[in-house]
C-alpha cells in the first residue's frame, strides 16, 4: 500500500561544502546544519539541485483526534468526554496548538478519526473509523479492515495537502487514553515490560500508574503478538488517530514531504511506520523529547536526537509546531550567510 523511496542524497556533498564554507567554525551551527542538510536532500529529490532561496512555503499541521475504549478502565486523569471537549476547543481556536499555529504560521486542520460522539462543525474534518476503539486489554482495539480504512483516509488527506502545495507536514493528536496505546505499541515492538513503557500521561498519581502498568501488561500477555507482526500490533493496541497518523506519515514520505514528529504518541505511530517501510525515517525530523517516561527510549530506537527538550507532554502537535522557526533558521543560514571568500574572512579550517 505504501512505497517510500529512500533519499538519493545526490547533492549532499555539495550542500556540505557550501555549509562548511560559511563564515563560522566547522560544525558550529550544530544540529541546525544536519537539519538543513536533511531538508535540502528532501527538496532536491523534487526540484533537482537547488537554487536559493530554499524555503518552507506551506507548512501544514494535522491534529487527529480519537477515543479509546481503555480510557474507561482508570488509566487517565480525564474521562473520554474530554477528547470531544478539546476538539470543540480546537474548533474555537482556544487550544495551545491553535495559538502556536497562528503565531508561527502553520496551516492547521483537525480530524475526527472516531471520537465518542461526532461534532457538528465545519472546522472539523470527519474521517471516522468508529465511536472509540475497543478496550485492548480485552479484545483488539479494531479490525484490520478498519485499520486499512484509516490508511485510505490518511493517504487521501495527505495527497490533498500535497496538491495544495504542502512542503512541510507535522502531526498532532488528541485522545484520552492514547498514552496507554502508545506504551503497548512500544512494549510490543521493543519487547519491553509495561513498567518500562508506561508513564503518567496526563498526570496520574502513583497508584493509578501502577494500575495502568498492570492493565497494559495484562494486554501484552493476553495478545502476545510477535514484534514482526507490526500490523497486528497496530490494529490490536492502536487508536484510530494513531493509525491515521501512521498512514499519513507514510503517505507524506511517499510524496517526499519532510515530517516533523511530535511526542510520545506520534513517535509510537512513527515506529509502526518505520517497520512498514524503513525508508520513511529519511523524512522524519524529531521535534522534542517529551516529558512522558519512555519517549527517550523510543527516540533511541530510532537513533534520533530531537531538536528540543522543554519538558513538554501536552501532545496536540505542540512540540512539532515549535520547530518551524528552527527549520526556517536552518534554511535561512544556508540561503543568506556569507562564505569566507565573500566576507574576506580567513577560512580557519582550510588556511591553517
Ligand atoms: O505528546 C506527548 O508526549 C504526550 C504525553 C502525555 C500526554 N499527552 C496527551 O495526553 C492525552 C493522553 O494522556 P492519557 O493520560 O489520557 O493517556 C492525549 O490527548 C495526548 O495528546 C501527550
Ligand atoms: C485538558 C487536556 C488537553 C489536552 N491536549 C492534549 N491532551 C490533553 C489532555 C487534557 C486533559
Amino acid at each position: 500500500m505504501f512505497n517510500v523511496q529512500p533519499l538519493s542524497k545526490q547533492f549532499e556533498s555539495e550542500f556540505w561544502s557550501e555549509i562548511n564554507n560559511k563564515t563560522k567554525p566547522l560544525g558550529a551551527l550544530g544540529q541546525l546544519e544536519t537539519l538543513a542538510i536533511q531538508v535540502l536532500n528532501i527538496q532536491s529529490e523534487i526540484h533537482g539541485k537547488l537554487i536559493k532561496p530554499v524555503q518552507i512555503n506551506y507548512p501544514h499541521l494535522l491534529v487527529f483526534a480519537g477515543d479509546h475504549g481503555i480510557a474507561d478502565y482508570g488509566v487517565s486523569i480525564a474521562p473520554s468526554a474530554v477528547t470531544g471537549q478539546m476538539v470543540n476547543n480546537f474548533a474555537a481556536n482556544g487550544a495551545a496548538i491553535n495559538v502556536f499555529s497562528k503565531q508561527l504560521g502553520w496551516q492547521l486542520d483537525v480530524i475526527d478519526t472516531g471520537i465518542l460522539q461526532p461534532i457538528n462543525s465545519i472546522s472539523i474534518r470527519r474521517q471516522r473509523l468508529g465511536c472509540g476503539t475497543k478496550p485492548f486489554h480485552i479484545e483488539p482495539a479494531m479490525s484490520h479492515t478498519i485499520m486499512e480504512q484509516g490508511f485510505v483516509f490518511a493517504k487521501a488527506l495527505v495527497h490533498e495537502k500535497f496538491n495544495e502545495g504542502c512542503d512541510l507536514i507535522a502531526f498532532g493528536e488528541m485522545g484520552i487514553g492514547n498514552t496507554s496505546s502508545a506504551s503497548a505499541i512500544m512494549s510490543a515492538i521493543m519487547e519491553l515490560p509495561a513498567v518500562e513503557s508506561v508513564g503518567s500521561g496526563t498526570g496520574i498519581d502513583q497508584a493509578t500508574l501502577l494500575k495502568k502498568q498492570q492493565l497494559i501488561q495484562q494486554a501484552l500477555d493476553h495478545h502476545r503478538i510477535p514484534k514482526e507482526n507490526v500490523l497486528d500490533i497496530l490494529a490490536t493496541y492502536g487508536g484510530f488517530e494513531i493509525v491515521q497518523i501512521c498512514g499519513a506519515m507514510l503517505a507524506a514520505a511517499e510524496r517526499k514531504i519532510p515530517i516533523v514528529v511530535d511526542g510520545f504518541i506520534c513517535t509510537a505511530a512513527a515506529m509502526i511506520a518505520k517497520l512498514i517501510d524503513p525508508n520513511v525515517q529519511d523524512y522524519f525530523i524529531f521535534a522534542h523529547s517529551s516529558g512522558e517516561q519512555g519517549h527517550d527510549k523510543m527516540l533511541q530506537w530510532f537513533d534520533a536526537k530531537p531538536l528540543l527538550n522543554l519538558d513538554m507532554r501536552l501532545g496536540e502537535g505542540t512540540g512539532a509546531a515549535l520547530c518551524l522557526p528552527l527549520i526556517q533558521s536552518a534554511l535561512a543560514f544556508y540561503n543568506e550567510m556569507a562564505s569566507f571568500e565573500q566576507a574576506n574572512v580567513v577560512n580557519v579550517v582550510s588556511d591553517i
